[in-house]
């Protein structure tokens, strides 16, 4: 059986803090509110596009509304790679555990429709054997269900598969399917959200060392610092 490699998006993969920044400025635009900074946006990313919008009116001292969702996910899915790229090394990356045989995956709490257009527009729609969206399944991340769900499309199983992601999400999600996790320091989290991760890749180009090394790895065995990285 292929091993999988199931990667959160947002803040692992891609940095699309810029479109959904951006996104969230006109909307706040449109409601006659100021817009908002980086570090304000990156706190609000990680648990799906209903509790983005909440934060983000929350922010301003408004309550939540669905017209708002609706139209920020409309605005956000047709604008939502004018300013985002994948993160330096991912690209590398991802090419080096296709050759050595790796399927990959997508588990993300963005909804599946603008995770499509994201992929697509960066030309990775084809490169992944299951994309699982935060609306793909009855449940998301945290629950385990979304990480399962996702390696099921992609064909894998959990004793032959790793959760590389950058939200504590991400790391409850990956564990509670029973998968070695990576926390992914480069992203939006907080070195807390690190928690019971097997490990943490400071830089993307870790990865290409940290999974085989994981996958390999007895699953009741040594922790990651045996792998020379630090253990979360
Ligand atoms: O949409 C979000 O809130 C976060 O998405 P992610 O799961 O890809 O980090
Ligand atoms: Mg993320």
């Amino acid at each position: 059986m292929h091993p999988v490699a199931v990667f959160d998006l947002d803040g692992t993969l891609v940095d699309s803090a810029p479109d959904i920044h951006a996104a969230l400025d006109r909307l706040a635009a449109g409601l006659g509110l100021p817009g908002y900074s980086r570090p304000e946006v990156v706190g609000m990313i990680g648990d799906g596009v209903r509790r983005l919008v909440e934060r983000a009116l929350a922010a301003r001292g408004r309550p939540f509304e669905e017209a708002a969702l609706d139209a920020f996910a409309a605005d956000y899915t047709a604008r939502a790679a004018e300013r985002t790229a994948l993160f330096p090394g991912i690209a590398a990356v991802l090419a080096g555990l296709e050759a050595a045989g790796w399927r990959l995956a997508v588990c993300t709490n963005k909804p599946a429709a603008a995770t499509a257009a994201l992929l697509g527009a960066l030309g990775l729609a084809g490169r992944f054997a299951a994309v699982g969206g935060g609306d793909s399944f009855p449940t998301r991340k945290p629950d385990p269900a979304h990480v399962q769900a996702t390696l099921a499309l992609a064909g894998g199983s959990p004793d032959r598969a790793i959760m590389i992601g950058d939200h504590r999400n991400d790391v409850i999600a990956g564990a509670g399917a029973g998968l070695p996790c990576i926390f992914a320091a480069w992203g939006y989290g907080t070195p807390a959200m690190a928690e019971g991760a097997t490990a943490v890749a400071a830089r993307p180009e870790e990865l290409a060392e940290l999974l085989p090394a994981l996958l390999a790895r007895p699953r009741t065995g040594l922790g990651g610092a045996a792998l020379g990285h630090r253990l979360a």
